[in-house]
């Protein structure tokens, strides 16, 4: 079974081909999979406390200060090796609402890129 955790960000960034420094409100979207034979894949409250630790380094940050080429696929990256050591992290989804655009990032991308 898997369960999922929302969070919303709000970023500074600047990239090669939108020069300028600019901001974009993003949400971010993290999947833990487990068998849940105790009730729960992961308690929500433990959930809640990872994610907050990644929520409050990407909010209100210049992302170029530690993402190299800040895209929303490279931010999925970021989250994905920040809590991939924390569970059994199988998909990590970075969407702008506003726009209807999104990036995701699972297992089978992590396994491929030698993150796993
Ligand atoms: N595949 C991707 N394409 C683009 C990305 C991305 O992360 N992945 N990012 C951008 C830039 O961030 C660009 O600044 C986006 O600009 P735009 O969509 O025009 O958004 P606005 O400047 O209008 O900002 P709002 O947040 O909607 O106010 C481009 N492509
Ligand atoms: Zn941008």
């Amino acid at each position: 079974m898997k369960v999922f955790k929302q969070f919303t960000f709000d970023v500074a960034h600047q990239l090669p081909d939108w020069p300028g420094l600019h901001g974009h409100s993003y949400t971010g979207e993290v999947w833990f999979e487990g068998p849940a034979t105790d009730g729960y894949v992961v308690p929500e409250s433990v959930l809640s406390v990872e994610v907050e630790a990644v929520r409050k380094r990407l909010d209100h940050s210049f992302l170029n200060e530690f993402i190299e080429l800040p895209t929303s696929e490279n931010i999925a990256r970021w989250i994905w090796t920040t809590l991939r050591p924390k569970g059994n992290l199988v998909k990590v989804r970075v969407f702008r609402g506003s726009i209807g655009f999104g990036v995701e990032y699972d297992l089978e991308d992590a396994q491929r890129e030698g993150l796993a």
